[in-house]
């Protein structure tokens, strides 16, 4: 198998001949200029410098052994410095003192600190960069990639084509014929010497992520030197990720419209203690503080950085301080792991953002280092310096990691390095095992335990590997033959962690602070426009109508709950932000007792209370209180008394001539169906009183009736006795000559009336037959005159006044109009109740007979039989 060729080669080559150097350091951190004068005066590789601890003891300690296998030598014939101990103790901290830098971020007022399209300038940003490239691509699960190591030597791997993504073991290199020789597939597959197509692969896309938001974390894995400080830190020629990350930092922010704060931080972990690399040498050890996702490291000095130089200078004094040493491998193999942390905080420009600029920071806006520092300035944040929130503008905070960690590697020879690779190997193991069970659970669903804190490696990256990030692994491999093992190791460390499930979120913080200054705000405007909208009510309520009254009262109705609403929001907020500060050291006293610091828990919840209820009552008082203050003069009040009283008539008056104008057309209504109704109720009248007449003139003629049948009683009664003594004197039939009865007659002709056929009772009863009797009066029967016979019982509705043509009234007359022959009878006989009388034509007797005939009419009506008086 040929050897793989760098691209390009003569770039593989000028790599390969590099004489390791310490970069220049920057005036500005370095005072002393003997130590200065002990530094190689060119540089070309930012890559392990030799810590200025280092080149003390250089000073010091004569005569240090080279390291078998170390592939190059100093020019100078001099060998790798190579620390053998934590450079803290015993270091000359007085020497080191001046790697400090006044970007601390304790001591820069971070408003001064921002950075935002004005500051950047086009030296921090990369010469090739397209904007388009700044655009977010989101990735759910970890990007990982494998880089293979340029050599000259043959090659155990087989790289089919540029564009294949597949990496084989060559089958002669397999363990046995037998077994298929494993085969490796990867986002990414990389050959060559060129960091930036690396950096365009693996990382860009991460590092806007992280611009955009996201958490986001790149880190290189490998075997000891098969290139994974060459990927992330590079050199001059081939920068590596990390400078070039943060040209594209400064890129994207030239192209937002958001300012933003940016803190570097860069620490190692080395044997399993974590070193600040920007902190000076004295500086106590970096602890994790916190627990599960939520952890932090403390103490950790964070640099400000508002242009690329400054990056540059954080990151050649923190290599500056990382430990290196010659190994068999590797002539300054990093011997430990390091992380180069950005945290970028953002937030939208505010209105005044570039002209406070201008003025503070000098020409072309950008602020000068002295224009941007405060010192001794430290804002009293829990939990350190941060970009607040402004006027509502929320800050949005992520974090970017560029991690380089230490290269497994095997039993070395030399006693110390074989110590540190322990340690080297342990975290790398736990790493491992922390992607394989995050890999296990994300494919079977499972929530098996996760060895995080096995190491400070995988603890500090726990909230990073538990999802909350943007991931993207760079694997170095050295293809040669004598690294088949160390490689097939990373490459299937490096398939464990493609399974990974990542979902990372954005993290926003919101600005309480303003927002409960911007509710203050409001309330105070609401106030004020429902206190004017109280004075002009009266006069306004005289223009208004029913309507817009009604609309203005509910829109003061409104204003008062808005205003409700949003006192009551204040004091959700307070609450929150109480409850989420831990612990001012301004008001908690931390020596108190739990019991006691639970009593003062308790009395600022009540007191908050109680003032959320004062609150709710004042509101409610301004509600309710009138339009002038207690204390207004007399005169304002009688004005107001006197307003109000015209106020109310003027509202009498409109009331009144509403109901007025209401009634009108009711009136009309009302008079239509009065002379409607009238017509008909006169109708009424005129025929209730015709029928009042008709009943009264029926009335008359029942009376009328009553007596006739009375007198005709009598008069039969009479007739009746008159005809029995008739006939009992056997005059029945005998032809008398006309008689004439009459009460006052003296003297009757004797002419006795000849006797008719049947005799008296004959003739009475014939004129029975044909009788007329009255019925009641409502219904007049006519019954033996009716034409259906005597019993029927056909109702004649007629009126007696207008006796009906069917009865025979009319032919038949009256018994006091009939005279008989022989016999006068006429009404007025009847008319009293004188004994009825006749003169019958006897001898001297007669006057006897005629006065023994008299009968009372009373005794005859009713009788059920004839009333014949005994003859005396
Ligand atoms: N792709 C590459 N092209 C050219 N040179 C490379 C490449 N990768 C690595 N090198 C060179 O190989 C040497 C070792 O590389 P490097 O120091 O980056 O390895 P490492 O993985 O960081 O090792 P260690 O784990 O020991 O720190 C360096 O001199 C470096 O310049």
């Amino acid at each position: 198998m040929p050897p793989i060729p760098a691209t390009p080669s003569s770039k593989l080559k000028a790599v390969s001949s590099k004489i390791p150097f310490t970069p220049r350091r920057p005036a500005s951190v370095i005072s002393d200029t003997s130590t200065s004068s002990l530094l190689p005066s060119t540089t070309k590789r930012y890559k392990a410098a030799i810590s200025t601890e280092s080149k003390h003891r250089a000073k010091q300690i004569a005569g240090l052994t080279i390291v078998p296998g170390s592939p190059t030598k100093k020019s100078d014939g001099s060998k790798p410095m190579t620390p053998t101990t934590p450079r803290r103790n015993g270091a000359d901290d007085s020497l080191l003192s001046v790697n400090t830098s006044e970007m601390d971020v304790s001591r820069v007022d971070p408003e001064e600190a921002l950075v935002d399209f004005e500051t950047v300038e086009a030296g921090d940003i990369s010469a090739d960069i397209d904007p388009s490239m700044l655009s977010e691509s989101g990735q759910d699960r970890v990007l990982v990639s494998v880089r293979v190591k340029p050599t000259s030597n043959t090659i155990a791997w087989n790289l089919p084509s540029s564009s294949s993504k597949t990496i084989k073991l060559n089958p002669q290199y397999a363990k046995s014929s037998n077994t298929a020789p494993p085969e490796f597939h990867f986002d990414e597959l990389i050959t060559g010497s060129e960091n930036k197509p690396v950096y365009n692969k693996v990382a860009r896309n991460h590092v806007i992520s992280a611009m955009e938001g996201y958490n986001s974390v790149v880190f290189a894995y490998g075997q000891t030197a098969s290139g994974k400080t060459f990927t992330l830190t590079g050199d001059d020629d081939q920068p590596g990720i990390i400078p070039r990350a943060m040209r594209d930092v400064f890129a994207y922010i030239k192209h937002t419209t958001r300012e933003y704060l940016l803190r570097c931080s860069y620490i190692e972990i080395y044997n399993e203690t974590i070193i600040d690399l920007l902190a000076p040498p004295s500086s106590q050890p970096v602890q994790i503080q916190g627990s599960g996702p939520n952890v932090w490291l403390s103490p950790l000095r964070e640099e400000v950085v508002t242009n690329f130089s400054s990056v540059k200078k954080v990151l050649e004094r923190g290599d500056a301080n990382r430990r290196t040493a010659s190994t068999d491998w590797n002539e300054r193999s990093s011997r430990s792991h390091s992380v180069f942390r950005v945290v970028i905080e953002s937030r939208e420009r505010g209105n005044g953002s570039s002209s406070r600029k201008d003025e503070e920071g000098g020409a072309n806006g950008r602020m000068t280092p002295t224009g941007r520092m405060t010192p001794g300035f430290r804002p009293q944040t829990p939990g350190g310096t941060r970009l607040q929130s402004r006027d509502g503008r929320s800050v949005q905070t992520s974090m970017l990691s560029l991690i380089d960690l230490a290269g497994s590697e095997k039993a070395t020879s030399d006693k110390e390095r074989t110590r540190e690779g322990k340690y080297i190997n342990t975290s790398l193991l736990t790493l491992g095992s922390v992607i394989s069970t995050l890999a296990e659970n994300a494919a079977k669903g499972k929530s098996d335990h996760i060895p995080f804190r096995n190491s400070k490696l995988t603890r500090m990256l726990q909230p990073s590997l538990s999802g909350n990030a943007r991931i993207s692994v760079v694997c170095t491999i050295n293809p040669e033959v004598s690294a088949i093992v160390e490689s097939t190791s990373t490459l299937q460390f490096a398939q464990r962690i493609k399974k990974v499930q990542l979902n990372a979120t954005k993290k926003e913080i919101v600005d309480t602070e303003a927002l409960i200054e911007r509710y203050r705000n409001e309330i105070e405007d609401l106030k004020r426009r429902l206190e004017e909208k109280e004075k002009e009510a009266p006069a306004r309520s005289r223009r208004l109508s029913a309507r817009e009254q009604m609309d203005e009262s509910k829109a003061m109705k409104d204003l008062n709950s808005r205003i409700k609403q949003l006192t009551r929001l204040i004091l959700t907020s307070q609450t929150v932000e109480e409850a989420s500060r831990p612990g001012s050291p301004v008001k908690i006293d931390f020596d108190m007792s739990p019991y006691q610091l639970q009593q003062e828990l308790l009395s600022a919840r009540r007191e908050i209370e109680s003032q959320g209820v004062q609150i709710l009552a004042l509101e409610n008082a301004l509600r309710d209180r009138p339009l002038l203050p207690p204390d207004a003069p007399e005169s304002e009040k009688d004005k107001l008394i006197m307003e109000q009283g015209k106020t109310m008539r003027e509202l009498e008056i409109v009331v009144k001539g509403y109901e007025d104008n209401l009634g009108e057309p009711l009136r009309a209504v009302r008079e239509d169906v009065e002379s409607e109704w009238q017509v008909k109720l006169d109708e009424e009248i005129k025929r209730r009183q015709e029928k009042e007449a008709w009943a009264d003139e029926l009335v008359k003629q029942l009376e009328r009736e009553k007596k006739m049948r009375v007198k005709l009683e009598n008069e039969r009664q009479a007739l009746a006795a008159f005809v029995s003594k008739f006939d009992a004197l056997g005059l029945g039939g005998l032809g008398l000559p006309s008689i004439s009865i009459s009460p006052t007659s003296t003297f009757i002709p004797f002419n006795p009336p000849k006797p008719t056929p049947g005799g008296a009772n004959a003739i009475f009863a014939e004129r029975q037959k044909n009788r007329l009797v009255v019925g009641p009066l409502e219904s007049l029967k006519i019954a033996e005159t009716n034409e259906h016979g005597p019993n029927s019982n056909v109702n004649v509705t007629e009126s007696p006044l207008r006796p009906s043509t069917k009865t025979k009234m009319e032919n038949q007359p009256s018994l006091l109009e009939e005279e008989w022959e022989g016999v006068s009878m006429h009404a007025e006989d009847f008319e009293s109740e004188a004994m009825v009388t006749a003169t019958v034509p006897v001898k001297e007797k007669r006057g006897s007979f005629l006065k023994t005939i008299g009968v009372e009419v009373k005794d005859v009506f009713g009788m059920g039989k004839e009333n014949v008086p005994a003859t005396s």
